[in-house]
């Protein structure tokens, strides 16, 4: 159960093949976002949390295991179900040892926030993907709420050695990129902080840390912030009460099968308790801009978050433009989105996707090589891609091997696109699937894809 089983593994190339229509019912697994934040929130809590649908993946694995190295007693008593015991706001212990958040960006950002606001001091790293991402955007409010940085890579980038403030300041921080990690790690420092910390974004990012906040039991306000944005204040030094989470099944990954049986012909499928929280679902709004038949089915709510089923069926797709204020609520939906514009009529704008290039690989890029290796053709202008869809012209020929770069979107967006191309897709190396969709093949084979 290493958190960096992945980058120490030998490679997994997989191949998929065009498939017979995909059919069946599947439930993909828990949310990523939340999954970590049942950790950290159970874990900053006093008494215990019930977690169900935990996603058990690498990532949220890596995020269990630092919380037990921080104090908390963190437990797994059946298939997705967790207990955790916290320690209360305030109260995580010196960790023994260095804590490895392997792939995850969401895990060590938000545990450096929390961290940040205890008197204690931990060492932060990752694997060579997480190794280069940028942490300054977390480390600078972080400083200014008391905490210090002993110690840090090149470029302020892990290994990174933080020590927690004694007396944290509540802090008005306007976050320079629209980021949910920044937003939550301030959030979770200012929870030690007395008076209020408020965090003012300018596009509103996913809001899970706001909303289980207020489920365990703190006092934070939400208002609108110009045209896009929110302004959020936290009453600091809350007594967070361990509650019960149940995880609805993830829209990021439920986004591959969902754009599979869209391209492969005659395909119906049924994607079960999918969240719809509207921070999230803008992969669903631009696909049905495109002519997608996605239709929600028994939509419901549980702790505070929105979710259906999802019945999806083979659609002939249009191209579109898709505004630069929508990247927020399907930031890691690019990649298959753009494998969806292949296949469309005619051609596909994405605006404003800046932020991909600095997630677990520069993201533009691989996205472009991805389509570019298999006949597609894509034109990358500055912080926009162009796709030129074959809709109407037949399909992508499809033929390439994919370098997928540490970065499991991109290899699921590949194996994707190779169940509907003219002839097979391969990818370099599947294993970095196990961060978030643990089961990704066998979930896709069990729907009738080819992928081996
Ligand atoms: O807060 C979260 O759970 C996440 C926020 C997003 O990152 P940014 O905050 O860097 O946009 C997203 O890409 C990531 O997969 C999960
Ligand atoms: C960007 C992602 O995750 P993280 O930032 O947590 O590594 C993702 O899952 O697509």
């Amino acid at each position: 159960m290493s958190s960096t089983a992945s980058s120490t593994a030998a490679p997994m190339p997989l191949v998929a093949r065009g498939a017979r229509p995909l059919a069946g019912r599947v439930r993909v697994p828990g949310d990523k976002s939340i999954s970590h934040r049942a950790l950290i929130l159970g874990a900053l809590s006093v008494g215990r949390t019930t977690v169900t649908g935990l996603l058990e993946g690498e990532d949220v694995l890596a995020t269990g295991k630092a919380m037990s190295l921080l104090g908390a007693t963190v437990a797994r008593t059946g298939p997705g179900a967790w207990t955790v015991d916290g320690v209360g706001v305030g109260g995580f212990a010196a960790p023994p040892e260095t804590l490895d958040f392997g792939n995850a960006g969401t895990g060590s950002r938000l545990v450096m926030g929390a961290v940040a606001g205890c008197p204690v001091t931990a060492m932060f790293d990752g694997d060579a993907s997480l190794r280069r991402r940028p942490m300054r955007r977390i480390l600078d409010p972080l400083v200014k709420m008391g905490a210090t940085v002993l110690q840090a890579a090149e470029g302020d980038r892990l290994p990174i050695m933080l020590a927690g403030a004694r007396d944290p300041l509540p802090i008005v921080y306007a976050t320079p990129v629209p980021s949910a990690q920044v937003k939550s790690a301030v959030l979770l420092a200012g929870l030690s902080a007395p008076g209020e910390t408020v965090v003012i974004e300018s596009e509103a990012t996913r809001d899970h840390t706001e909303k289980m906040l207020l489920h365990f039991g703190a006092t934070v306000t939400v208002v609108p912030e110009g045209a896009h944005g929110r302004r959020i204040t936290l009453k600091g030094q809350p007594e967070l009460h361990g509650a019960t989470v149940v995880v609805p099944a993830d829209p990021s990954s439920a986004a591959f099968p969902l754009v599979a049986a869209l391209l492969v012909p005659g395909s119906d499928i049924v994607l079960e308790t999918v969240m719809t929280n509207p921070l999230r679902t803008g992969l669903i709004t631009t696909l049905r801009e495109m002519g997608a038949a996605i239709e929600e089915v028994d939509a419901r709510e549980d702790g505070g978050e929105a979710m259906a089923d999802l019945r999806v069926r083979f659609s002939e797709l249009s191209g579109v433009e898709v505004p630069p204020e929508r990247a927020p609520a399907m930031i890691d939906e690019y990649p298959v989105l753009a494998v969806a514009a292949a296949f469309a009529r005619g051609t596909t704008v994405m605006r404003g996707l800046k932020e991909l290039r600095v997630k677990e690989s520069d993201r533009l890029a691989a996205t472009a090589d991805l389509l570019r290796v298999n006949g597609v053709t894509v034109t990358l202008d500055g912080d926009d891609m162009i796709v030129e869809g074959f809709g109407g012209k037949g399909r992508p020929p499809g033929g390439g091997t994919v370098a997928t770069h540490m970065d499991h979107r991109i290899a699921m967006s590949a194996l994707v696109m190779g169940l509907a191309t003219e002839t097979p897709v391969a990818v370099d190396d599947a294993a970095f699937i196990a961060t978030s969709f643990p089961g990704f093949v066998e979930t896709m084979r069990g729907l009738g894809a080819d992928i081996g």
